[in-house]
Protein backbone atom coordinates (compact mmCIF):
# COMPACT_ATOMS: atom_id res chain seq x y z
CA UNK A 1 0.00 0.00 0.00
CA UNK A 2 1.13 3.64 -0.11
CA UNK A 3 3.00 3.57 3.59
CA UNK A 4 4.84 0.70 2.43
CA UNK A 5 5.83 1.89 -0.52
CA UNK A 6 6.75 5.30 0.85
CA UNK A 7 8.64 3.50 4.14
CA UNK A 8 10.17 1.62 1.79
CA UNK A 9 11.67 4.59 -0.14
CA UNK A 10 12.79 5.80 2.74
CA UNK A 11 14.60 3.05 3.84
CA UNK A 12 16.31 2.78 0.55
CA UNK A 13 17.81 5.94 0.88
CA UNK A 14 19.08 5.58 3.96
CA UNK A 15 21.38 2.23 3.14
CA UNK A 16 22.73 4.26 0.22
CA UNK A 17 24.19 7.03 1.87
CA UNK A 18 27.54 7.06 3.43
CA UNK A 19 27.56 4.52 6.30
CA UNK A 20 24.39 3.24 5.36
CA UNK A 21 24.93 -0.54 4.91
CA UNK A 22 26.52 -0.38 7.68
CA UNK A 23 25.70 -2.90 10.78
CA UNK A 24 26.31 -1.96 14.47
CA UNK A 25 27.15 -4.47 16.95
CA UNK A 26 25.26 -4.01 20.28
CA UNK A 27 27.88 -2.04 22.08
CA UNK A 28 27.64 0.57 19.02
CA UNK A 29 23.82 0.36 18.76
CA UNK A 30 23.85 1.48 22.95
CA UNK A 31 26.41 4.10 22.30
CA UNK A 32 24.02 5.67 18.65
CA UNK A 33 21.44 5.83 20.94
CA UNK A 34 23.47 8.29 23.54
CA UNK A 35 24.38 9.84 20.35
CA UNK A 36 21.27 10.14 18.30
CA UNK A 37 19.51 11.69 21.74
CA UNK A 38 21.80 14.73 21.59
CA UNK A 39 21.18 14.97 17.94
CA UNK A 40 17.81 15.03 17.65
CA UNK A 41 17.39 16.78 21.19
CA UNK A 42 19.75 19.69 18.90
CA UNK A 43 17.66 19.75 15.66
CA UNK A 44 14.04 19.66 17.02
CA UNK A 45 15.18 22.42 19.45
CA UNK A 46 16.75 24.21 15.94
CA UNK A 47 13.43 23.48 14.55
CA UNK A 48 11.65 25.34 17.02
CA UNK A 49 14.57 28.29 17.32
CA UNK A 50 16.61 28.18 14.17
CA UNK A 51 18.83 30.67 15.81
CA UNK A 52 19.75 27.85 18.17
CA UNK A 53 20.26 25.46 15.18
CA UNK A 54 24.36 25.65 15.03
CA UNK A 55 25.43 24.14 12.10
CA UNK A 56 22.92 26.40 10.44
CA UNK A 57 25.05 29.30 11.23
CA UNK A 58 28.20 31.14 10.64
CA UNK A 59 31.16 29.11 12.40
CA UNK A 60 32.72 32.64 13.97
CA UNK A 61 29.18 33.12 15.80
CA UNK A 62 28.66 29.46 16.47
CA UNK A 63 31.93 28.13 17.51
CA UNK A 64 31.29 29.14 21.58
CA UNK A 65 27.82 27.18 21.62
CA UNK A 66 29.12 24.25 19.62
CA UNK A 67 31.78 23.57 22.21
CA UNK A 68 28.95 23.27 24.81
CA UNK A 69 26.93 20.63 22.67
CA UNK A 70 27.41 16.90 23.43
CA UNK A 71 27.15 15.46 20.32
CA UNK A 72 30.26 17.62 19.66
CA UNK A 73 32.11 16.35 22.81
CA UNK A 74 31.09 13.15 21.86
CA UNK A 75 32.63 13.69 18.08
CA UNK A 76 35.66 14.80 20.25
CA UNK A 77 36.60 11.57 21.71
CA UNK A 78 35.29 9.44 18.87
CA UNK A 79 38.62 8.18 17.12
CA UNK A 80 38.11 10.19 13.77
CA UNK A 81 41.20 8.42 11.59
CA UNK A 82 42.82 10.51 9.77
CA UNK A 83 43.22 14.22 8.62
CA UNK A 84 43.71 14.27 5.14
CA UNK A 85 43.31 17.83 3.55
CA UNK A 86 45.15 21.09 5.52
CA UNK A 87 47.85 23.20 4.61
CA UNK A 88 51.16 23.26 6.01
CA UNK A 89 50.74 27.19 7.51
CA UNK A 90 47.14 26.71 8.87
CA UNK A 91 47.86 23.08 10.91
CA UNK A 92 47.64 24.76 14.43
CA UNK A 93 44.86 26.10 16.89
CA UNK A 94 45.18 29.70 16.80
CA UNK A 95 46.12 30.67 20.34
CA UNK A 96 49.21 27.77 19.08
CA UNK A 97 50.32 30.36 16.38
CA UNK A 98 49.76 32.89 18.56
CA UNK A 99 52.11 31.70 21.10
CA UNK A 100 54.93 32.15 18.87
CA UNK A 101 54.37 35.58 18.54
CA UNK A 102 56.11 35.77 22.48
CA UNK A 103 59.30 34.00 21.26
CA UNK A 104 62.39 36.29 21.41
CA UNK A 105 63.83 38.16 18.81
CA UNK A 106 60.43 38.53 16.64
CA UNK A 107 60.45 41.68 14.72
CA UNK A 108 57.46 43.05 12.69
CA UNK A 109 57.01 45.11 9.84
CA UNK A 110 53.93 47.12 10.00
CA UNK A 111 54.37 49.05 6.04
CA UNK A 112 51.35 49.26 3.76
CA UNK A 113 50.15 45.89 2.83
CA UNK A 114 50.19 42.47 5.22
CA UNK A 115 52.43 42.35 8.36
CA UNK A 116 55.61 40.57 8.04
CA UNK A 117 57.26 39.01 10.88
CA UNK A 118 60.85 37.47 11.00
CA UNK A 119 63.21 36.35 13.38
CA UNK A 120 66.82 38.44 13.33
CA UNK A 121 70.18 37.81 15.64
CA UNK A 122 72.30 40.48 15.92
CA UNK A 123 72.06 41.81 12.74
CA UNK A 124 68.39 43.46 11.35
CA UNK A 125 67.83 44.00 8.53
CA UNK A 126 67.25 47.00 6.29
CA UNK A 127 64.35 46.46 3.69
CA UNK A 128 62.07 47.70 6.52
CA UNK A 129 61.64 49.57 9.43
CA UNK A 130 61.74 45.71 11.73
CA UNK A 131 60.94 46.48 15.08
CA UNK A 132 60.86 44.06 18.29
CA UNK A 133 57.33 43.11 18.71
CA UNK A 134 58.05 42.56 22.48
CA UNK A 135 59.17 46.37 22.63
CA UNK A 136 55.60 46.73 20.83
CA UNK A 137 53.61 45.03 23.02
CA UNK A 138 55.07 46.88 25.90
CA UNK A 139 55.20 50.42 24.51
CA UNK A 140 51.73 50.21 22.84
CA UNK A 141 48.42 48.66 24.46
CA UNK A 142 47.00 48.71 20.88
CA UNK A 143 49.27 46.82 19.21
CA UNK A 144 48.39 43.06 20.34
CA UNK A 145 44.77 43.39 18.86
CA UNK A 146 46.12 44.76 15.71
CA UNK A 147 48.69 41.73 15.82
CA UNK A 148 46.14 39.63 16.33
CA UNK A 149 43.71 40.42 13.70
CA UNK A 150 46.48 40.53 11.00
CA UNK A 151 46.84 36.93 11.86
CA UNK A 152 43.19 35.50 11.90
CA UNK A 153 40.15 35.99 9.49
CA UNK A 154 37.66 35.57 12.48
CA UNK A 155 35.82 38.99 13.14
CA UNK A 156 32.35 39.53 15.04
CA UNK A 157 30.27 39.89 11.81
CA UNK A 158 31.89 38.19 8.92
CA UNK A 159 28.97 39.10 6.23
CA UNK A 160 29.72 42.83 6.85
CA UNK A 161 33.65 42.27 6.85
CA UNK A 162 33.49 40.08 4.24
CA UNK A 163 31.60 41.42 1.44
CA UNK A 164 32.78 39.09 -1.69
CA UNK A 165 35.20 35.78 -2.20
CA UNK A 166 37.83 38.23 -3.37
CA UNK A 167 37.95 40.27 0.06
CA UNK A 168 37.72 37.12 2.03
CA UNK A 169 40.73 35.74 0.07
CA UNK A 170 42.93 38.68 0.04
CA UNK A 171 42.75 38.74 3.96
CA UNK A 172 43.59 34.95 3.74
CA UNK A 173 46.49 35.29 1.72
CA UNK A 174 47.82 38.36 3.27
CA UNK A 175 47.22 35.98 6.77
CA UNK A 176 49.76 33.50 4.96
CA UNK A 177 52.39 36.25 4.20
CA UNK A 178 52.32 37.47 7.73
CA UNK A 179 52.78 34.12 9.04
CA UNK A 180 55.70 32.32 6.28
CA UNK A 181 58.33 34.70 8.41
CA UNK A 182 57.36 33.29 11.87
CA UNK A 183 57.22 30.02 11.06
CA UNK A 184 59.85 29.92 8.34
CA UNK A 185 62.38 30.60 11.65
CA UNK A 186 64.14 27.04 12.15
CA UNK A 187 62.98 26.10 15.61
CA UNK A 188 59.57 27.67 15.26
CA UNK A 189 59.21 25.32 12.00
CA UNK A 190 60.18 21.56 14.24
CA UNK A 191 57.99 22.88 17.25
CA UNK A 192 54.92 24.47 15.06
CA UNK A 193 54.73 20.81 12.80
CA UNK A 194 55.05 19.09 15.98
CA UNK A 195 52.50 20.94 17.61
CA UNK A 196 50.53 20.02 14.93
CA UNK A 197 49.92 16.74 14.96
CA UNK A 198 49.97 16.93 19.04
CA UNK A 199 46.96 18.72 18.77
CA UNK A 200 45.48 16.43 16.34
CA UNK A 201 46.54 13.07 18.38
CA UNK A 202 44.70 14.93 21.17
CA UNK A 203 41.50 15.39 18.79
CA UNK A 204 41.70 11.63 18.78
CA UNK A 205 43.50 11.87 15.03
CA UNK A 206 46.54 9.55 14.66
CA UNK A 207 47.59 10.04 11.13
CA UNK A 208 48.00 13.55 8.68
CA UNK A 209 48.32 14.34 5.37
CA UNK A 210 49.12 17.91 4.40
CA UNK A 211 50.08 20.38 1.72
CA UNK A 212 53.05 22.63 1.60
CA UNK A 213 54.47 25.13 -0.63
CA UNK A 214 58.11 24.78 1.20
CA UNK A 215 58.52 28.41 2.07
CA UNK A 216 62.22 29.17 2.56
CA UNK A 217 63.22 28.02 6.19
CA UNK A 218 65.86 30.36 7.66
CA UNK A 219 67.85 30.81 10.81
CA UNK A 220 69.73 34.06 12.27
CA UNK A 221 73.02 32.53 11.30
CA UNK A 222 71.94 33.30 7.47
CA UNK A 223 71.61 29.78 6.40
CA UNK A 224 68.84 29.33 4.11
CA UNK A 225 67.51 26.12 3.84
CA UNK A 226 66.81 24.84 0.52
CA UNK A 227 63.19 22.33 -0.19
CA UNK A 228 64.70 18.99 0.52
CA UNK A 229 66.20 20.19 4.10
CA UNK A 230 62.69 22.03 4.95
CA UNK A 231 61.43 18.54 4.30
CA UNK A 232 64.23 16.72 6.26
CA UNK A 233 63.06 19.09 8.84
CA UNK A 234 59.70 17.74 8.81
CA UNK A 235 60.84 14.35 8.87
CA UNK A 236 63.04 14.39 11.93
CA UNK A 237 60.12 16.11 13.67
CA UNK A 238 57.65 13.58 12.76
CA UNK A 239 60.07 10.87 14.24
CA UNK A 240 60.91 12.81 17.42
CA UNK A 241 56.78 12.62 17.43
CA UNK A 242 56.41 9.48 16.97
CA UNK A 243 58.99 8.29 19.48
CA UNK A 244 56.89 10.45 22.24
CA UNK A 245 53.92 8.91 20.88
CA UNK A 246 54.09 5.56 19.91
CA UNK A 247 50.53 5.28 19.00
CA UNK A 248 50.59 8.17 16.63
CA UNK A 249 50.36 6.23 12.68
CA UNK A 250 52.25 8.86 11.11
CA UNK A 251 51.97 11.66 8.43
CA UNK A 252 52.63 12.05 4.86
CA UNK A 253 52.90 15.08 2.68
CA UNK A 254 51.61 16.88 -0.57
CA UNK A 255 53.80 18.84 -2.69
CA UNK A 256 51.73 22.29 -3.85
CA UNK A 257 53.19 24.93 -5.45
CA UNK A 258 51.33 27.99 -6.47
CA UNK A 259 48.35 27.64 -9.27
CA UNK A 260 49.43 30.87 -10.76
CA UNK A 261 52.71 30.40 -11.75
CA UNK A 262 54.18 29.94 -15.48
CA UNK A 263 54.73 26.81 -16.67
CA UNK A 264 58.57 26.99 -16.62
CA UNK A 265 58.61 27.56 -13.00
CA UNK A 266 55.97 24.93 -12.00
CA UNK A 267 58.30 22.82 -14.32
CA UNK A 268 61.30 23.46 -11.82
CA UNK A 269 58.95 22.67 -8.90
CA UNK A 270 57.90 19.65 -10.51
CA UNK A 271 61.35 18.63 -10.68
CA UNK A 272 61.90 19.60 -7.13
CA UNK A 273 59.21 16.91 -6.73
CA UNK A 274 60.45 14.37 -8.21
CA UNK A 275 63.27 14.72 -6.21
CA UNK A 276 61.84 15.08 -2.80
CA UNK A 277 59.76 11.54 -4.14
CA UNK A 278 63.20 9.95 -4.48
CA UNK A 279 65.00 10.91 -1.19
CA UNK A 280 61.70 10.51 1.24
CA UNK A 281 59.49 8.01 -0.60
CA UNK A 282 57.64 7.22 2.34
CA UNK A 283 56.87 10.95 3.34
CA UNK A 284 56.18 12.52 0.12
CA UNK A 285 52.51 11.22 -0.73
CA UNK A 286 52.40 13.25 -3.79
CA UNK A 287 51.37 16.83 -6.07
CA UNK A 288 48.74 19.56 -6.20
CA UNK A 289 48.71 22.72 -7.19
CA UNK A 290 47.51 25.07 -4.74
CA UNK A 291 45.85 29.25 -4.08
CA UNK A 292 42.62 30.85 -5.16
CA UNK A 293 41.25 28.50 -7.76
CA UNK A 294 39.17 31.54 -9.44
CA UNK A 295 42.10 33.37 -9.67
CA UNK A 296 44.81 31.09 -11.13
CA UNK A 297 45.77 29.33 -14.13
CA UNK A 298 43.46 25.97 -14.64
CA UNK A 299 44.91 22.33 -14.94
CA UNK A 300 44.98 22.84 -18.38
CA UNK A 301 47.44 25.19 -18.98
CA UNK A 302 50.04 22.69 -17.31
CA UNK A 303 48.57 19.75 -18.88
CA UNK A 304 52.23 19.03 -20.83
CA UNK A 305 53.39 19.39 -17.67
CA UNK A 306 51.14 17.31 -15.67
CA UNK A 307 50.49 14.33 -18.42
CA UNK A 308 54.15 13.28 -17.83
CA UNK A 309 53.75 13.06 -14.45
CA UNK A 310 50.83 10.93 -14.90
CA UNK A 311 52.48 8.80 -16.80
CA UNK A 312 54.97 8.49 -14.57
CA UNK A 313 52.46 7.12 -12.01
CA UNK A 314 52.55 10.45 -9.87
CA UNK A 315 49.62 10.44 -7.14
CA UNK A 316 47.98 13.47 -7.67
CA UNK A 317 45.91 14.91 -5.13
CA UNK A 318 44.75 17.79 -6.74
CA UNK A 319 42.05 20.73 -5.87
CA UNK A 320 39.69 21.23 -8.03
CA UNK A 321 35.98 22.84 -8.76
CA UNK A 322 36.50 25.06 -4.98
CA UNK A 323 34.13 27.82 -6.91
CA UNK A 324 30.45 28.78 -6.69
CA UNK A 325 31.07 29.09 -10.96
CA UNK A 326 29.77 26.37 -13.30
CA UNK A 327 31.25 25.79 -16.59
CA UNK A 328 34.44 28.24 -15.85
CA UNK A 329 37.50 26.97 -16.10
CA UNK A 330 37.54 26.40 -12.36
CA UNK A 331 34.87 23.41 -12.48
CA UNK A 332 36.39 22.39 -15.40
CA UNK A 333 39.63 21.98 -13.37
CA UNK A 334 37.54 18.26 -11.83
CA UNK A 335 37.27 17.20 -15.18
CA UNK A 336 41.10 17.26 -15.88
CA UNK A 337 41.81 16.07 -12.17
CA UNK A 338 39.64 12.66 -12.85
CA UNK A 339 41.11 12.69 -16.21
CA UNK A 340 44.86 12.76 -14.93
CA UNK A 341 43.50 9.97 -12.63
CA UNK A 342 43.67 12.43 -8.97
CA UNK A 343 43.67 10.12 -5.90
CA UNK A 344 41.69 12.31 -4.13
CA UNK A 345 40.02 15.37 -5.07
CA UNK A 346 40.46 18.72 -2.42
CA UNK A 347 36.90 20.27 -2.37
CA UNK A 348 35.00 19.31 -5.61
CA UNK A 349 32.61 21.56 -4.61
CA UNK A 350 31.50 22.00 -7.73
CA UNK A 351 31.13 18.49 -8.49
CA UNK A 352 27.55 17.60 -8.01
CA UNK A 353 26.89 20.06 -10.85
CA UNK A 354 28.67 17.99 -13.49
CA UNK A 355 26.85 14.60 -13.38
CA UNK A 356 29.54 12.79 -16.07
CA UNK A 357 32.32 14.01 -14.42
CA UNK A 358 30.74 13.28 -11.02
CA UNK A 359 29.95 9.18 -12.62
CA UNK A 360 33.84 9.02 -13.62
CA UNK A 361 35.07 10.07 -10.46
CA UNK A 362 32.78 7.07 -8.52
CA UNK A 363 33.87 4.82 -11.11
CA UNK A 364 37.87 5.62 -10.70
CA UNK A 365 37.03 5.49 -6.50
CA UNK A 366 38.38 9.07 -6.24
CA UNK A 367 37.79 10.25 -2.71
CA UNK A 368 36.12 14.17 -2.22
CA UNK A 369 38.21 15.85 0.49
CA UNK A 370 35.23 18.05 1.73
CA UNK A 371 35.97 20.91 4.19
CA UNK A 372 32.60 22.72 6.00
CA UNK A 373 33.95 25.34 7.30
CA UNK A 374 36.69 26.36 4.97
CA UNK A 375 33.96 26.74 2.51
CA UNK A 376 31.10 28.64 4.82
CA UNK A 377 34.39 31.01 5.66
CA UNK A 378 35.70 31.46 2.67
CA UNK A 379 32.12 32.32 0.93
CA UNK A 380 30.89 29.00 -1.11
CA UNK A 381 28.39 28.82 1.15
CA UNK A 382 26.46 30.50 4.10
CA UNK A 383 24.16 27.70 5.62
CA UNK A 384 26.17 24.54 5.85
CA UNK A 385 22.48 22.62 5.08
CA UNK A 386 23.05 24.45 1.72
CA UNK A 387 26.71 22.54 0.95
CA UNK A 388 26.65 20.19 -2.11
CA UNK A 389 28.24 17.59 -0.21
CA UNK A 390 25.19 16.64 1.41
CA UNK A 391 24.43 15.48 -1.66
CA UNK A 392 27.37 13.14 -1.84
CA UNK A 393 27.02 12.02 1.38
CA UNK A 394 23.47 11.43 0.58
CA UNK A 395 24.76 9.48 -2.49
CA UNK A 396 27.32 7.40 -0.68
CA UNK A 397 29.65 8.68 -2.61
CA UNK A 398 33.58 8.28 -0.77
CA UNK A 399 34.18 11.17 1.25
CA UNK A 400 36.32 12.76 4.23
CA UNK A 401 36.21 15.31 6.53
CA UNK A 402 38.52 17.85 6.75
CA UNK A 403 40.08 21.15 8.02
CA UNK A 404 41.47 22.46 5.77
CA UNK A 405 43.23 25.50 7.88
CA UNK A 406 41.53 25.62 11.16
CA UNK A 407 44.00 28.27 12.94
CA UNK A 408 42.60 31.11 10.29
CA UNK A 409 38.56 30.69 11.43
CA UNK A 410 39.45 29.63 15.07
CA UNK A 411 38.95 25.95 14.83
CA UNK A 412 41.18 23.56 16.29
CA UNK A 413 41.69 19.55 15.01
CA UNK A 414 39.16 17.81 13.19
CA UNK A 415 36.03 17.90 15.55
CA UNK A 416 34.37 21.13 14.43
CA UNK A 417 34.51 20.02 10.55
CA UNK A 418 32.96 16.11 11.87
CA UNK A 419 30.24 18.14 13.88
CA UNK A 420 29.35 20.73 11.69
CA UNK A 421 29.31 17.93 8.80
CA UNK A 422 27.67 15.19 11.17
CA UNK A 423 24.57 17.85 12.35
CA UNK A 424 24.44 20.01 8.69
CA UNK A 425 25.19 17.83 5.67
CA UNK A 426 23.68 14.97 7.05
CA UNK A 427 20.64 13.52 6.87
CA UNK A 428 18.67 13.72 10.58
CA UNK A 429 18.85 10.25 10.97
CA UNK A 430 21.99 9.94 9.67
CA UNK A 431 23.70 8.13 12.83
CA UNK A 432 27.03 6.32 13.98
CA UNK A 433 27.38 4.64 10.79
CA UNK A 434 27.99 7.74 9.32
CA UNK A 435 30.87 8.52 11.60
CA UNK A 436 32.42 4.73 11.35
CA UNK A 437 32.37 5.05 7.72
CA UNK A 438 33.95 8.43 7.80
CA UNK A 439 36.70 7.56 10.18
CA UNK A 440 36.89 3.98 7.59
CA UNK A 441 37.20 6.41 4.75
CA UNK A 442 39.78 8.68 5.84
CA UNK A 443 42.27 5.25 6.37
CA UNK A 444 40.95 3.52 3.53
CA UNK A 445 41.83 6.57 1.16
CA UNK A 446 44.96 7.49 2.73
CA UNK A 447 47.72 7.40 0.50
CA UNK A 448 49.37 4.96 2.75
CA UNK A 449 50.67 1.40 1.64
CA UNK A 450 48.56 -1.70 2.14
CA UNK A 451 50.82 -3.03 5.00
CA UNK A 452 50.26 0.42 6.16
CA UNK A 453 46.61 0.89 6.26
CA UNK A 454 45.98 -2.96 7.55
CA UNK A 455 47.94 -1.73 10.58
CA UNK A 456 45.83 1.67 10.86
CA UNK A 457 42.78 0.07 10.40
CA UNK A 458 43.73 -2.45 12.94
CA UNK A 459 44.89 0.21 15.62
CA UNK A 460 41.45 2.23 14.79
CA UNK A 461 39.59 -0.78 15.77
CA UNK A 462 41.19 -0.70 19.67
CA UNK A 463 40.78 2.66 19.93
CA UNK A 464 37.28 2.15 18.84
CA UNK A 465 36.47 -0.39 21.23
CA UNK A 466 38.12 1.50 24.38
CA UNK A 467 35.90 5.07 22.89
CA UNK A 468 32.44 2.61 23.13
CA UNK A 469 34.06 1.77 26.48
CA UNK A 470 34.04 4.72 27.97
CA UNK A 471 30.84 6.46 26.09
CA UNK A 472 29.29 3.25 27.95
CA UNK A 473 31.00 3.85 31.43
CA UNK A 474 30.35 7.43 31.46
CA UNK A 475 26.32 6.74 30.65
CA UNK A 476 26.23 3.89 32.98
CA UNK A 477 27.45 5.65 36.04
CA UNK A 478 25.14 9.42 34.81
CA UNK A 479 22.39 6.62 35.36
CA UNK A 480 23.30 5.42 38.52
CA UNK A 481 23.55 8.70 39.73
CA UNK A 482 20.18 9.43 38.15
CA UNK A 483 18.43 6.30 39.03
CA UNK A 484 19.40 4.99 42.70
CA UNK A 485 21.71 5.17 44.89
CA UNK A 486 22.00 1.33 45.07
CA UNK A 487 23.20 0.80 41.69
CA UNK A 488 27.09 -0.50 40.76
CA UNK A 489 28.13 0.74 38.32
CA UNK A 490 29.89 -1.78 36.33
O1 LIG B 1 41.26 26.05 0.50
C1 LIG B 1 42.29 26.30 -0.15
N1 LIG B 1 42.29 26.23 -1.50
C2 LIG B 1 43.38 26.52 -2.25
N2 LIG B 1 44.53 26.90 -1.73
C3 LIG B 1 44.59 26.98 -0.38
C4 LIG B 1 43.50 26.70 0.45
N3 LIG B 1 43.91 26.88 1.73
C5 LIG B 1 45.20 27.25 1.68
N4 LIG B 1 45.61 27.32 0.41
C6 LIG B 1 46.89 27.75 -0.10
O2 LIG B 1 47.95 27.14 0.58
C7 LIG B 1 48.98 28.09 0.68
C8 LIG B 1 49.88 27.73 1.82
O3 LIG B 1 50.50 26.52 1.58
C9 LIG B 1 48.27 29.41 0.89
O4 LIG B 1 49.01 30.52 0.52
C10 LIG B 1 47.02 29.25 0.07
O5 LIG B 1 47.20 29.81 -1.21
Amino acid sequence: DYWSERDAIIAKEQTRSVGGHLRLTDREEKVNKILMRYKYKELDDGLVHPKNFLAGQHFFNAKKEIERSKVFNLIKKLPKGASLHSHDMGLVSFECLYNLTYKDNLYVCTNDGPYRLQFFGDKVDKDCDWQLVSTLRQSNSSFDCELKKRLTLVVDDPHVAYSTLNKVWKAFEDIFVAVTGLLGYEPIWREYFYEAMKELYEDNVKYLEFRGILPQVYDTNGKIYDPFEVVGLYYDTLKKFMEDYPDFQGAKFIYTPYRKLDNKTIQDHIVIYEKLKTRYPDFIAGFDLVGQEDAGFPLTSFINELIPMQQNGTPFFFHAGETNWQGATTDLNLLDAVLLDTKRIGHAFALVKHPEIMKMAKHKDIAVEICPISNQVLKLVDDIRNHPGAVLVANDYPVVIAPDDPTFWGAKGLSYDWYIAFMGMASRDDDLRLLKQLAENSIKYSATTTSEKNDMFQHWQEDWNRFLDEVLKEENIINCKCNSIRCQPN
